[in-house]
Protein backbone atom coordinates (compact mmCIF):
# COMPACT_ATOMS: atom_id res chain seq x y z
CA UNK A 1 0.00 0.00 0.00
CA UNK A 2 1.71 3.73 -0.76
CA UNK A 3 -0.04 6.56 0.81
CA UNK A 4 0.41 10.06 -0.65
CA UNK A 5 2.95 12.72 0.93
CA UNK A 6 0.16 14.60 3.09
CA UNK A 7 -1.73 11.35 3.99
CA UNK A 8 2.15 10.28 5.55
CA UNK A 9 2.56 13.15 7.36
CA UNK A 10 -1.03 13.27 8.89
CA UNK A 11 -0.03 9.70 10.38
CA UNK A 12 3.22 11.06 11.56
CA UNK A 13 2.46 14.26 13.13
CA UNK A 14 -1.06 13.46 14.66
CA UNK A 15 -2.10 10.12 14.42
CA UNK A 16 1.13 8.22 15.77
CA UNK A 17 1.12 10.68 18.88
CA UNK A 18 -2.51 10.22 19.34
CA UNK A 19 -1.95 6.36 19.10
CA UNK A 20 1.20 6.44 21.83
CA UNK A 21 -1.15 9.27 24.17
CA UNK A 22 -3.84 6.51 24.35
CA UNK A 23 -1.30 3.50 24.68
CA UNK A 24 0.14 5.84 27.34
CA UNK A 25 -3.46 6.29 28.88
CA UNK A 26 -4.28 2.76 29.24
CA UNK A 27 -1.09 1.82 30.53
CA UNK A 28 -1.72 4.70 33.53
CA UNK A 29 -5.37 3.30 33.88
CA UNK A 30 -3.86 0.13 34.46
CA UNK A 31 -1.67 1.20 36.79
CA UNK A 32 -3.27 3.13 39.17
CA UNK A 33 -6.18 0.22 39.25
CA UNK A 34 -2.95 -2.13 40.67
CA UNK A 35 -2.68 -1.76 44.28
CA UNK A 36 -0.05 0.63 45.56
CA UNK A 37 3.22 -0.25 48.27
CA UNK A 38 2.49 0.78 51.78
CA UNK A 39 3.32 4.36 52.50
CA UNK A 40 7.09 5.30 53.37
CA UNK A 41 9.85 7.38 52.60
CA UNK A 42 10.97 7.31 48.90
CA UNK A 43 14.01 4.69 48.07
CA UNK A 44 17.13 6.25 46.23
CA UNK A 45 18.06 3.84 43.67
CA UNK A 46 19.52 0.61 44.59
CA UNK A 47 20.68 1.52 48.26
CA UNK A 48 16.80 2.47 48.77
CA UNK A 49 16.34 3.82 52.31
CA UNK A 50 19.65 2.57 53.90
CA UNK A 51 21.42 6.28 53.69
CA UNK A 52 18.11 7.19 56.04
CA UNK A 53 18.90 4.08 57.87
CA UNK A 54 22.09 4.60 58.96
CA UNK A 55 21.58 8.53 59.73
CA UNK A 56 19.13 7.65 61.77
CA UNK A 57 20.03 4.80 64.92
CA UNK A 58 18.83 3.27 66.44
CA UNK A 59 16.83 1.62 63.06
CA UNK A 60 13.71 1.03 64.96
CA UNK A 61 13.09 4.94 66.41
CA UNK A 62 13.39 6.15 62.89
CA UNK A 63 10.93 3.64 61.98
CA UNK A 64 8.67 4.59 64.79
CA UNK A 65 9.53 8.10 63.83
CA UNK A 66 8.26 7.55 60.33
CA UNK A 67 5.10 5.30 60.95
CA UNK A 68 4.17 8.06 63.23
CA UNK A 69 4.48 10.98 60.79
CA UNK A 70 2.90 9.37 58.34
CA UNK A 71 0.21 8.23 60.45
CA UNK A 72 0.12 4.62 59.42
CA UNK A 73 -0.54 1.21 60.63
CA UNK A 74 1.42 -0.47 57.72
CA UNK A 75 4.77 0.94 55.97
CA UNK A 76 7.03 0.53 53.27
CA UNK A 77 10.55 0.95 53.38
CA UNK A 78 13.40 -0.07 51.44
CA UNK A 79 16.36 -1.24 52.22
CA UNK A 80 18.55 -2.41 49.14
CA UNK A 81 15.72 -3.98 47.08
CA UNK A 82 14.33 -5.39 49.56
CA UNK A 83 11.20 -4.11 50.64
CA UNK A 84 10.56 -4.32 54.53
CA UNK A 85 7.01 -3.49 55.79
CA UNK A 86 6.87 -2.69 58.95
CA UNK A 87 2.70 -3.52 60.77
CA UNK A 88 1.41 -1.96 64.56
CA UNK A 89 -2.15 -2.80 63.62
CA UNK A 90 -3.52 -5.92 64.72
CA UNK A 91 -5.91 -6.48 62.51
CA UNK A 92 -3.58 -6.35 59.73
CA UNK A 93 -1.04 -8.37 61.63
CA UNK A 94 -4.53 -10.81 61.61
CA UNK A 95 -4.18 -10.54 57.58
CA UNK A 96 -0.25 -11.50 57.36
CA UNK A 97 -0.43 -14.48 60.12
CA UNK A 98 -4.03 -16.09 59.76
CA UNK A 99 -5.72 -15.52 56.35
CA UNK A 100 -2.31 -15.56 53.97
CA UNK A 101 -0.17 -17.14 56.68
CA UNK A 102 1.18 -19.67 54.26
CA UNK A 103 2.45 -16.79 52.12
CA UNK A 104 4.54 -15.46 55.06
CA UNK A 105 5.78 -18.64 56.84
CA UNK A 106 9.76 -18.06 55.30
CA UNK A 107 12.36 -15.89 57.65
CA UNK A 108 15.15 -14.21 56.00
CA UNK A 109 18.27 -15.29 54.28
CA UNK A 110 21.02 -13.40 55.81
CA UNK A 111 24.42 -13.52 57.22
CA UNK A 112 23.99 -13.93 60.52
CA UNK A 113 20.97 -16.03 60.39
CA UNK A 114 22.81 -18.51 58.03
CA UNK A 115 26.52 -18.21 60.68
CA UNK A 116 24.10 -18.86 63.90
CA UNK A 117 22.23 -21.83 62.60
CA UNK A 118 25.26 -23.46 60.73
CA UNK A 119 23.56 -22.81 57.28
CA UNK A 120 19.84 -23.52 58.38
CA UNK A 121 20.04 -26.14 60.48
CA UNK A 122 17.48 -24.91 62.80
CA UNK A 123 13.78 -24.30 63.62
CA UNK A 124 13.53 -20.46 64.20
CA UNK A 125 15.21 -18.90 61.97
CA UNK A 126 15.75 -21.30 59.28
CA UNK A 127 13.13 -20.17 55.87
CA UNK A 128 10.51 -22.31 55.45
CA UNK A 129 11.47 -25.93 53.31
CA UNK A 130 11.92 -29.56 54.68
CA UNK A 131 14.60 -28.42 57.34
CA UNK A 132 12.16 -26.40 59.10
CA UNK A 133 9.66 -28.89 58.90
CA UNK A 134 11.84 -31.85 60.32
CA UNK A 135 13.11 -29.51 63.23
CA UNK A 136 9.53 -27.77 64.03
CA UNK A 137 8.71 -31.60 64.68
CA UNK A 138 11.31 -32.46 66.65
CA UNK A 139 10.48 -29.41 69.08
CA UNK A 140 6.92 -29.89 69.35
CA UNK A 141 7.07 -33.80 69.53
CA UNK A 142 10.18 -34.36 71.34
CA UNK A 143 11.35 -31.58 73.22
CA UNK A 144 7.84 -29.42 74.65
CA UNK A 145 5.35 -31.99 74.04
CA UNK A 146 2.49 -31.93 77.00
CA UNK A 147 4.30 -35.11 78.13
CA UNK A 148 7.89 -34.08 77.88
CA UNK A 149 6.66 -30.57 80.22
CA UNK A 150 5.73 -33.31 82.47
CA UNK A 151 8.86 -35.19 82.52
CA UNK A 152 10.91 -31.72 83.16
CA UNK A 153 8.57 -30.43 86.14
CA UNK A 154 10.91 -31.98 88.83
CA UNK A 155 14.12 -29.58 87.06
CA UNK A 156 11.81 -26.63 86.79
CA UNK A 157 10.87 -26.83 90.41
CA UNK A 158 14.57 -27.08 91.22
CA UNK A 159 15.80 -23.91 89.76
CA UNK A 160 12.60 -22.11 90.98
CA UNK A 161 13.92 -23.16 94.66
CA UNK A 162 17.45 -22.26 93.56
CA UNK A 163 16.21 -18.83 92.47
CA UNK A 164 14.46 -18.41 95.89
CA UNK A 165 17.40 -19.24 97.62
CA UNK A 166 19.63 -17.20 96.01
CA UNK A 167 17.20 -14.31 96.60
CA UNK A 168 16.74 -15.21 100.55
CA UNK A 169 20.28 -15.30 100.89
CA UNK A 170 20.77 -11.98 99.43
CA UNK A 171 17.77 -10.59 101.75
CA UNK A 172 17.44 -12.32 105.35
CA UNK A 173 19.85 -10.18 107.09
CA UNK A 174 16.74 -7.67 107.50
CA UNK A 175 16.76 -6.73 104.25
CA UNK A 176 19.23 -6.23 101.36
CA UNK A 177 19.32 -4.35 97.90
CA UNK A 178 18.89 -7.47 95.12
CA UNK A 179 20.04 -6.47 91.88
CA UNK A 180 16.81 -8.07 90.08
CA UNK A 181 18.25 -7.72 86.47
CA UNK A 182 21.11 -10.55 87.59
CA UNK A 183 18.40 -12.36 89.43
CA UNK A 184 16.00 -12.83 86.62
CA UNK A 185 18.95 -12.81 83.96
CA UNK A 186 20.44 -15.50 85.66
CA UNK A 187 16.84 -17.94 86.44
CA UNK A 188 16.49 -18.08 82.70
CA UNK A 189 19.89 -18.88 81.82
CA UNK A 190 19.75 -21.84 84.49
CA UNK A 191 16.51 -22.96 84.03
CA UNK A 192 16.90 -23.58 80.42
CA UNK A 193 20.30 -25.02 80.80
CA UNK A 194 19.00 -27.36 83.41
CA UNK A 195 16.46 -28.46 80.46
CA UNK A 196 19.47 -28.95 77.91
CA UNK A 197 22.12 -30.21 80.13
CA UNK A 198 20.82 -31.15 83.27
CA UNK A 199 23.04 -28.90 84.65
CA UNK A 200 22.83 -25.44 86.57
CA UNK A 201 25.85 -23.57 85.73
CA UNK A 202 28.86 -23.38 83.55
CA UNK A 203 32.02 -23.30 85.68
CA UNK A 204 31.60 -23.41 89.82
CA UNK A 205 28.09 -21.16 90.76
CA UNK A 206 28.83 -18.91 94.13
CA UNK A 207 28.40 -19.87 97.70
CA UNK A 208 25.05 -17.39 97.97
CA UNK A 209 23.75 -19.10 95.25
CA UNK A 210 24.90 -16.90 92.43
CA UNK A 211 26.80 -16.99 89.21
CA UNK A 212 30.07 -17.41 88.92
CA UNK A 213 32.36 -15.40 86.17
CA UNK A 214 32.30 -18.30 83.27
CA UNK A 215 28.95 -18.60 84.07
CA UNK A 216 28.35 -14.50 83.34
CA UNK A 217 30.54 -14.58 80.15
CA UNK A 218 28.14 -17.53 79.00
CA UNK A 219 25.00 -15.69 79.70
CA UNK A 220 26.10 -12.34 78.20
CA UNK A 221 27.27 -13.93 75.27
CA UNK A 222 23.70 -15.12 74.71
CA UNK A 223 22.52 -11.85 74.96
CA UNK A 224 25.06 -10.52 72.69
CA UNK A 225 24.28 -13.15 70.15
CA UNK A 226 20.08 -12.36 70.11
CA UNK A 227 21.08 -8.84 69.88
CA UNK A 228 22.76 -9.11 66.81
CA UNK A 229 20.54 -11.72 64.88
CA UNK A 230 18.50 -9.60 62.17
CA UNK A 231 20.38 -6.28 63.30
CA UNK A 232 19.78 -4.15 60.69
CA UNK A 233 23.54 -4.81 59.20
CA UNK A 234 23.69 -3.40 55.58
CA UNK A 235 25.18 -6.78 54.08
CA UNK A 236 22.10 -8.16 54.65
CA UNK A 237 20.30 -5.77 51.74
CA UNK A 238 23.13 -5.49 49.93
CA UNK A 239 24.54 -8.72 49.44
CA UNK A 240 27.18 -7.91 46.86
CA UNK A 241 28.79 -5.79 49.96
CA UNK A 242 28.92 -9.57 51.97
CA UNK A 243 32.19 -9.20 52.68
CA UNK A 244 31.95 -5.87 54.61
CA UNK A 245 31.10 -6.03 58.40
CA UNK A 246 30.21 -2.10 58.54
CA UNK A 247 28.73 -1.78 61.27
CA UNK A 248 31.05 -4.33 63.26
CA UNK A 249 28.42 -6.89 63.92
CA UNK A 250 29.98 -10.11 62.23
CA UNK A 251 32.72 -10.21 64.49
CA UNK A 252 30.63 -9.17 67.66
CA UNK A 253 28.40 -12.11 66.70
CA UNK A 254 31.49 -14.28 65.90
CA UNK A 255 32.93 -13.66 69.28
CA UNK A 256 29.59 -14.59 70.87
CA UNK A 257 28.52 -17.92 69.47
CA UNK A 258 32.39 -18.91 69.65
CA UNK A 259 32.03 -18.29 73.38
CA UNK A 260 28.40 -20.16 73.67
CA UNK A 261 30.01 -22.87 71.49
CA UNK A 262 33.14 -23.03 74.06
CA UNK A 263 30.73 -24.53 77.18
CA UNK A 264 27.68 -26.44 75.05
CA UNK A 265 30.52 -28.02 72.49
CA UNK A 266 32.16 -30.43 74.98
CA UNK A 267 29.55 -31.63 76.74
CA UNK A 268 27.31 -32.28 73.59
CA UNK A 269 30.35 -34.37 72.14
CA UNK A 270 30.86 -36.36 75.10
CA UNK A 271 27.15 -37.31 75.94
CA UNK A 272 26.92 -38.49 72.12
CA UNK A 273 30.42 -40.39 72.92
CA UNK A 274 29.21 -41.86 76.35
CA UNK A 275 25.74 -43.07 74.35
CA UNK A 276 27.36 -44.50 71.82
CA UNK A 277 30.24 -46.54 74.17
CA UNK A 278 26.52 -47.70 76.39
CA UNK A 279 27.57 -45.62 79.41
CA UNK A 280 24.65 -43.52 79.10
CA UNK A 281 21.50 -45.48 78.90
CA UNK A 282 19.00 -43.06 80.42
CA UNK A 283 17.52 -39.74 79.21
CA UNK A 284 17.96 -37.08 81.59
CA UNK A 285 17.80 -33.87 79.83
CA UNK A 286 16.43 -32.59 76.39
CA UNK A 287 20.22 -33.00 74.88
CA UNK A 288 20.02 -36.83 75.80
CA UNK A 289 16.44 -36.53 73.87
CA UNK A 290 18.18 -35.07 70.98
CA UNK A 291 20.84 -37.73 70.68
CA UNK A 292 18.27 -40.41 71.16
CA UNK A 293 16.42 -39.49 68.14
CA UNK A 294 15.86 -42.60 64.89
CA UNK A 295 15.06 -42.95 61.97
CA UNK A 296 13.14 -45.71 60.73
CA UNK A 297 16.41 -47.19 59.55
CA UNK A 298 17.53 -47.09 63.50
CA UNK A 299 20.56 -44.36 62.60
CA UNK A 300 20.64 -41.39 64.42
CA UNK A 301 18.03 -38.42 63.38
CA UNK A 302 19.94 -35.74 64.03
CA UNK A 303 23.43 -35.01 63.16
CA UNK A 304 25.80 -33.62 65.62
CA UNK A 305 25.79 -30.71 63.73
CA UNK A 306 21.79 -30.38 63.57
CA UNK A 307 22.06 -30.81 67.58
CA UNK A 308 24.47 -28.43 68.30
CA UNK A 309 23.47 -25.65 66.08
CA UNK A 310 19.63 -26.24 67.56
CA UNK A 311 20.81 -26.07 71.02
CA UNK A 312 22.25 -23.03 70.36
CA UNK A 313 19.22 -21.48 69.17
CA UNK A 314 17.55 -22.16 72.14
CA UNK A 315 20.03 -21.22 74.84
CA UNK A 316 19.98 -17.45 72.99
CA UNK A 317 16.01 -17.85 71.81
CA UNK A 318 14.82 -18.55 75.10
CA UNK A 319 16.70 -16.06 77.27
CA UNK A 320 15.01 -12.50 77.13
CA UNK A 321 11.38 -12.50 77.22
CA UNK A 322 11.19 -13.55 80.66
CA UNK A 323 13.88 -11.91 82.30
CA UNK A 324 12.79 -8.25 80.70
CA UNK A 325 8.70 -8.84 81.71
CA UNK A 326 9.60 -9.84 84.89
CA UNK A 327 12.09 -6.57 85.43
CA UNK A 328 9.46 -4.29 84.00
CA UNK A 329 6.96 -5.71 85.46
CA UNK A 330 8.30 -5.16 88.96
CA UNK A 331 9.43 -1.60 88.52
CA UNK A 332 6.06 -0.84 87.15
CA UNK A 333 4.36 -1.94 90.44
CA UNK A 334 6.68 -0.92 93.23
CA UNK A 335 6.04 2.25 91.91
CA UNK A 336 2.31 1.29 92.27
CA UNK A 337 2.04 -0.75 96.11
CA UNK A 338 -1.61 -1.07 95.86
CA UNK A 339 -0.98 -3.53 92.81
CA UNK A 340 1.70 -5.25 94.42
CA UNK A 341 -0.48 -5.47 97.47
CA UNK A 342 -3.29 -7.02 95.13
CA UNK A 343 -1.03 -9.33 93.95
CA UNK A 344 0.61 -10.69 96.83
CA UNK A 345 -2.70 -10.94 98.20
CA UNK A 346 -4.13 -13.35 95.58
CA UNK A 347 -1.09 -14.95 95.95
CA UNK A 348 -1.58 -15.30 100.07
CA UNK A 349 -5.22 -16.37 99.38
CA UNK A 350 -3.78 -19.24 96.28
CA UNK A 351 -1.13 -20.73 98.14
CA UNK A 352 -0.87 -19.48 101.72
CA UNK A 353 1.89 -18.58 103.14
CA UNK A 354 3.49 -21.87 104.94
CA UNK A 355 4.46 -22.92 101.44
CA UNK A 356 6.14 -21.64 98.16
CA UNK A 357 4.43 -21.29 94.93
CA UNK A 358 4.12 -23.84 92.47
CA UNK A 359 3.61 -24.41 88.86
CA UNK A 360 0.27 -26.27 90.20
CA UNK A 361 -1.40 -22.48 91.63
CA UNK A 362 -0.74 -20.93 87.93
CA UNK A 363 -4.66 -21.49 86.91
CA UNK A 364 -5.68 -19.96 89.50
CA UNK A 365 -3.30 -16.23 89.72
CA UNK A 366 -5.42 -14.49 87.50
CA UNK A 367 -4.10 -10.93 88.63
CA UNK A 368 -0.41 -12.26 88.72
CA UNK A 369 -0.80 -13.17 85.03
CA UNK A 370 -2.69 -10.18 84.04
CA UNK A 371 0.29 -8.03 85.53
CA UNK A 372 2.60 -9.88 83.17
CA UNK A 373 0.62 -9.49 80.17
CA UNK A 374 0.32 -6.01 80.70
CA UNK A 375 3.98 -6.07 80.65
CA UNK A 376 4.39 -7.82 77.27
CA UNK A 377 2.06 -5.40 75.93
CA UNK A 378 3.30 -2.11 77.35
CA UNK A 379 7.56 -3.31 77.54
CA UNK A 380 8.45 -6.43 75.20
CA UNK A 381 11.92 -6.96 74.61
CA UNK A 382 12.17 -5.76 71.00
CA UNK A 383 9.96 -3.77 69.04
CA UNK A 384 10.27 -6.42 66.13
CA UNK A 385 9.02 -9.26 65.91
CA UNK A 386 11.17 -12.26 64.12
CA UNK A 387 11.11 -11.30 60.54
CA UNK A 388 8.42 -13.18 58.25
CA UNK A 389 9.16 -13.72 54.68
CA UNK A 390 6.82 -13.22 52.20
CA UNK A 391 6.85 -16.10 49.38
CA UNK A 392 4.60 -14.58 46.80
CA UNK A 393 3.33 -11.36 45.51
CA UNK A 394 -0.16 -10.50 47.19
CA UNK A 395 -2.22 -8.07 48.44
CA UNK A 396 -2.45 -6.92 52.23
CA UNK A 397 -5.14 -4.38 53.74
CA UNK A 398 -4.89 -3.08 49.87
CA UNK A 399 -1.54 -3.05 49.58
CA UNK A 400 1.23 -4.76 47.52
CA UNK A 401 3.55 -6.79 49.13
CA UNK A 402 6.10 -7.97 46.80
CA UNK A 403 7.68 -11.41 47.21
CA UNK A 404 10.37 -11.96 48.93
CA UNK A 405 9.42 -8.71 51.41
CA UNK A 406 10.33 -8.78 55.00
CA UNK A 407 7.30 -8.58 57.40
CA UNK A 408 8.38 -6.76 60.38
CA UNK A 409 5.30 -6.64 62.98
CA UNK A 410 5.95 -4.17 65.46
CA UNK A 411 5.07 -5.09 69.03
CA UNK A 412 5.57 -2.10 70.81
CA UNK A 413 3.27 -0.64 67.86
CA UNK A 414 0.45 -2.55 68.77
CA UNK A 415 0.88 -3.53 72.25
CA UNK A 416 0.63 1.15 72.69
CA UNK A 417 -2.18 0.90 69.48
CA UNK A 418 -4.58 4.06 70.56
CA UNK A 419 -7.29 2.19 68.60
CA UNK A 420 -6.95 -0.81 70.47
CA UNK A 421 -6.30 0.17 74.17
CA UNK A 422 -7.61 3.15 76.55
CA UNK A 423 -4.74 4.91 77.72
CA UNK A 424 -1.86 2.64 75.83
CA UNK A 425 0.90 4.18 77.98
CA UNK A 426 -0.55 3.09 81.75
CA UNK A 427 0.17 0.34 82.97
CA UNK A 428 -3.32 -1.17 83.75
CA UNK A 429 -3.29 -5.16 84.82
CA UNK A 430 -7.25 -4.95 85.16
CA UNK A 431 -7.09 -4.35 81.37
CA UNK A 432 -6.84 -8.08 80.93
CA UNK A 433 -9.26 -9.22 83.67
CA UNK A 434 -12.32 -8.58 81.19
CA UNK A 435 -14.77 -10.53 83.34
CA UNK A 436 -14.22 -12.39 87.18
CA UNK A 437 -14.82 -15.37 85.67
CA UNK A 438 -12.05 -14.94 83.05
CA UNK A 439 -8.77 -17.35 82.80
CA UNK A 440 -5.91 -15.16 82.09
CA UNK A 441 -3.49 -16.51 79.53
CA UNK A 442 0.21 -14.51 78.38
CA UNK A 443 -1.06 -15.66 74.92
CA UNK A 444 -3.07 -13.24 72.46
CA UNK A 445 -4.50 -15.29 69.67
CA UNK A 446 -6.38 -11.95 68.47
CA UNK A 447 -2.45 -10.12 68.16
CA UNK A 448 -3.42 -7.09 69.91
CA UNK A 449 -0.28 -7.64 71.71
CA UNK A 450 2.02 -9.92 70.35
CA UNK A 451 3.51 -12.33 73.11
CA UNK A 452 4.16 -15.31 71.54
CA UNK A 453 2.23 -14.76 68.09
CA UNK A 454 0.02 -17.28 65.82
CA UNK A 455 0.54 -19.22 62.98
CA UNK A 456 3.22 -21.72 61.15
CA UNK A 457 5.79 -19.30 62.49
CA UNK A 458 4.24 -18.89 66.04
CA UNK A 459 6.31 -19.81 69.46
CA UNK A 460 6.02 -23.40 69.71
CA UNK A 461 6.87 -22.98 73.89
CA UNK A 462 3.82 -21.28 74.92
CA UNK A 463 3.31 -23.59 77.61
CA UNK A 464 7.18 -23.09 78.74
CA UNK A 465 7.53 -19.85 78.57
CA UNK A 466 4.69 -18.76 80.72
CA UNK A 467 5.13 -21.53 83.30
CA UNK A 468 9.02 -19.73 83.28
CA UNK A 469 7.62 -16.04 83.76
CA UNK A 470 4.74 -16.98 85.95
CA UNK A 471 6.98 -18.75 88.42
CA UNK A 472 9.64 -16.50 87.91
CA UNK A 473 7.72 -13.84 89.01
CA UNK A 474 5.26 -15.28 91.16
CA UNK A 475 8.17 -16.63 93.28
CA UNK A 476 9.88 -13.31 93.72
CA UNK A 477 6.42 -11.83 94.65
CA UNK A 478 4.91 -14.08 97.06
CA UNK A 479 8.83 -15.20 98.23
CA UNK A 480 9.41 -11.40 99.01
CA UNK A 481 8.33 -7.77 99.65
CA UNK A 482 10.12 -5.23 97.85
CA UNK A 483 10.37 -1.46 97.91
CA UNK A 484 12.40 1.13 96.22
CA UNK A 485 16.32 1.38 97.69
CA UNK A 486 16.73 4.19 100.27
CA UNK A 487 17.89 6.72 98.35
CA UNK A 488 15.20 6.30 95.61
CA UNK A 489 11.78 7.50 95.89
CA UNK A 490 10.06 5.94 92.64
CA UNK A 491 12.00 3.36 90.11
CA UNK A 492 13.12 5.02 87.09
CA UNK A 493 10.93 4.01 84.17
CA UNK A 494 12.94 5.24 81.70
CA UNK A 495 13.49 2.79 78.46
CA UNK A 496 17.33 2.36 77.44
CA UNK A 497 17.71 4.72 74.04
CA UNK A 498 19.12 1.59 72.02
CA UNK A 499 16.15 -1.01 72.23
CA UNK A 500 12.86 -1.37 74.62
CA UNK A 501 14.41 -2.56 77.71
CA UNK A 502 14.86 -0.38 81.01
CA UNK A 503 17.22 1.81 80.76
CA UNK A 504 18.79 1.09 84.39
CA UNK A 505 18.99 -2.09 85.98
CA UNK A 506 16.29 -2.32 88.44
CA UNK A 507 17.57 -2.87 92.25
CA UNK A 508 15.21 -3.07 94.67
CA UNK A 509 15.14 -3.11 98.72
CA UNK A 510 14.15 -7.22 99.01
CA UNK A 511 12.96 -8.70 102.30
CA UNK A 512 11.68 -12.37 103.57
CA UNK A 513 7.52 -12.19 103.68
CA UNK A 514 7.03 -16.29 104.45
CA UNK A 515 8.16 -17.79 107.63
CA UNK A 516 11.50 -19.15 108.07
CA UNK A 517 10.61 -22.80 107.92
CA UNK A 518 9.80 -22.38 104.31
CA UNK A 519 12.78 -20.80 103.26
CA UNK A 520 14.97 -23.32 105.41
CA UNK A 521 13.22 -26.02 103.32
CA UNK A 522 14.78 -25.60 100.28
CA UNK A 523 18.26 -24.09 102.21
CA UNK A 524 20.16 -27.60 101.42
C1 LIG B 1 8.03 -16.00 77.54
C2 LIG B 1 8.78 -16.69 76.74
C3 LIG B 1 8.69 -16.68 75.25
C4 LIG B 1 8.10 -15.79 74.40
C5 LIG B 1 7.33 -14.52 74.76
C6 LIG B 1 8.32 -16.26 73.06
C7 LIG B 1 7.90 -15.60 71.92
C8 LIG B 1 8.17 -16.02 70.63
C9 LIG B 1 7.84 -15.27 69.44
C10 LIG B 1 7.17 -13.91 69.41
C11 LIG B 1 8.24 -16.01 68.37
C12 LIG B 1 8.14 -15.62 66.90
C13 LIG B 1 6.76 -15.83 66.34
C14 LIG B 1 6.67 -15.40 64.90
O1 LIG B 1 7.67 -15.40 64.18
O2 LIG B 1 5.57 -15.04 64.46
C15 LIG B 1 8.81 -17.24 68.88
C16 LIG B 1 9.28 -18.23 68.08
C17 LIG B 1 9.81 -19.40 68.58
N1 LIG B 1 9.98 -19.73 69.90
FE1 LIG B 1 9.43 -18.64 71.50
N2 LIG B 1 9.00 -17.44 73.10
C18 LIG B 1 9.26 -17.74 74.42
C19 LIG B 1 9.93 -18.85 74.91
C20 LIG B 1 10.39 -19.87 74.14
C21 LIG B 1 11.06 -21.04 74.65
C22 LIG B 1 11.33 -21.32 76.11
C23 LIG B 1 11.34 -21.83 73.56
C24 LIG B 1 11.99 -23.18 73.48
C25 LIG B 1 12.41 -23.89 74.42
C26 LIG B 1 10.86 -21.15 72.38
C27 LIG B 1 10.95 -21.65 71.11
C28 LIG B 1 10.57 -20.97 69.96
C29 LIG B 1 10.76 -21.47 68.61
C30 LIG B 1 11.36 -22.81 68.22
C31 LIG B 1 10.27 -20.49 67.74
C32 LIG B 1 10.27 -20.50 66.22
C33 LIG B 1 9.05 -21.11 65.58
C34 LIG B 1 9.18 -21.12 64.06
O3 LIG B 1 9.89 -20.30 63.48
O4 LIG B 1 8.56 -21.98 63.46
N3 LIG B 1 10.29 -19.97 72.77
N4 LIG B 1 8.77 -17.21 70.26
Amino acid sequence: MEYSAPTFLLILFFIIPLFIKLLKHNDSTKKSKKPRLPPGPKPWPIVGNIPEMLANKPTFRWIQNIMNDLETEIACIRLGNIHVILVTSPSIAREFFMKQDAIFASRPLNWSSKYVSSGYLTTTITPFGEQWKKMKRVMVEELISPKRHQWLHDKRAEEADNLVRHVYNQTKNGGGLVDLRNVTKQYGGNLMRRLLFNKRYFGNGREDGGAGAEELEYVESLFIAIRHIYAFSVSDYLPWLWWLDFEGHKKILKEATNTIRKYHDPIIEERIHQWRNGTRAHQEDWLDVLISLKDPNNNPFLTLQEIKSQIMEIAVGAIDNPYNNVEWVLSEMINQPEMLQKATQELDSVVGKERLVEESDIPKLNYVKACLKEGFRLHPIADFNVPHVSMEDTIVANYFIPKGSHILIRRQGIGHNPRVWEEPLKFKPERHLKNDACRVTLAEPNLELFTFGIGRRSCPAITLGSTMTIMLFARLLHGFTWIAPPNESTIDLSEYERDTTKAKPLVALGKPRLSVKVYHQIMN
